[in-house]
């Protein structure tokens, strides 16, 4: 029996796009279902200034195929050099839709980040004054603190210190993996938000670690335990309107994942939204979907939901994604959930 559902068309509020071979191998995947995406600013280097950020909006433009239509909706990575009022300029243009916190040294890319939070005050100041989210990689770096307890000692070291001393500032706690986000998210307003991936919906460390460890399944921040993973599911699927998804699309060559010293991402492009669909769906919850997906993060990011729409069509026979995509000289191995998807994108 084939089941039908019609969606506004979803939006991904976090994507790796990275650049050449790579940005022209990946952005069809997302194009294809997303009408708009927040684009991570970490390529190195890093998309710091709001010139930088159109020159790349130009070349995201430039890559996508003749027919198909995508927004990029650009970000600016925060360096203790960032200029307020380039920040400013590049929001009023229209040009940027949010900045990002990288704290140095959390995840790829993230060399520029930010280490003194004292040097960064003045722009979060003019970001609160004229509305500009701040998206947050929410992780301390410390080299004592252990991998997965990272994002539960950003919150109280860092985040909540810098939310108190800059009232009115928008937050966007990105790809959140832990029952202490999903918390702190609902302890508070809705100035703060938190976009959730696939892969932290579904998995937990167990899924990436027991019987072998696999590459595939390593991101940053890390897959937690259980139950972690379980207060995100029902945060999903709760309806509230301060979670949405952002995939955290994050591709890598594949002999990069399959190294000695593993790259962190997972590449949900092209089966993010068939693998939710049958999430939501084994959940009981398939009318809390289109929130999830369509417009929770517009709303946030005070943005019309798209007009058009995608069809969800679930089938009998387990729906077959590519194992890999090609990328120039290399491949891009694609998300495997571990479980049969009957859903696809129709
Ligand atoms: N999530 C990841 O594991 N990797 C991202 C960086 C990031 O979002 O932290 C990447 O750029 O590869
Ligand atoms: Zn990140
Ligand atoms: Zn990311």
């Amino acid at each position: 029996m084939t089941q039908s559902l019609i969606l506004a068309r979803p939006d991904d509020w976090h994507l790796h796009l990275r650049d050449g071979a790579m940005l022209a191998a990946v952005l069809p995947e997302t194009a294809r279902h997303f009408a708009r995406a927040i684009i991570m600013p970490n390529l190195v280097p890093p998309v710091v200034t709001g010139a930088q950020a159109a020159a790349y909006r130009d070349r995201i433009l430039t890559a996508l195929p003749d027919g198909m239509s995508f927004e990029p909706l650009m970000t600016l990575y925060l360096t203790e050099d960032t200029d307020p009022a380039d920040v400013a300029a590049a929001h009023a243009s229209g040009l940027v839709k949010a900045v990002k916190l990288y704290p140095a040294g959390a995840t790829t890319n993230s060399a520029s980040g930010v280490s003194d939070f004292t040097k960064v005050r003045a722009v979060l100041e003019k970001m609160a004054e004229i509305g500009l989210p701040l998206c947050v990689h929410g992780e301390v770096t410390d080299r004592d603190i252990d991998i997965f307890d990272r994002e539960a000692v950003f919150i109280d070291r860092v985040l909540d210190p810098i939310r108190k001393a800059t009232p009115g500032l928008r937050v966007v706690m990105e790809h959140i993996t832990t029952k202490n986000g999903v918390d702190y998210v609902l302890a508070n307003d809705t100035d703060l938000g938190a976009t959730i991936t696939v892969q932290h919906l579904i998995l937990d460390r167990n899924d990436m670690l027991v019987g072998g460890m696999r590459p595939h399944y390593y991101c940053l921040p890390i897959l937690k335990r259980s139950d972690h993973r379980k207060a995100l599911h029902a945060a999903a699927i709760s309806g509230d309107a301060r979670f949405f998804l952002g995939t955290d699309s994050a591709p890598h060559p594949t002999h990069a994942k399959e190294a000695e010293c593993c790259s962190a991402g997972c590449f949900t492009a092209p089966n993010a939204l068939p693998i939710l669909a049958q999430t939501f769906e084994t959940a009981g919850a398939l009318d809390k979907l289109e929130g999830f997906i369509s417009r929770h993060g517009p709303a946030f990011y005070g943005l019309p939901v798209n007009s058009d729409t995608i069809t969800l069509t679930k089938s009998d026979a387990p729906t077959t994604f590519p194992a890999k995509i090609d990328a120039g000289d290399h491949t891009v191995t694609v998300f495997d959930p571990g479980f049969p998807v009957y859903w696809s994108v129709t």
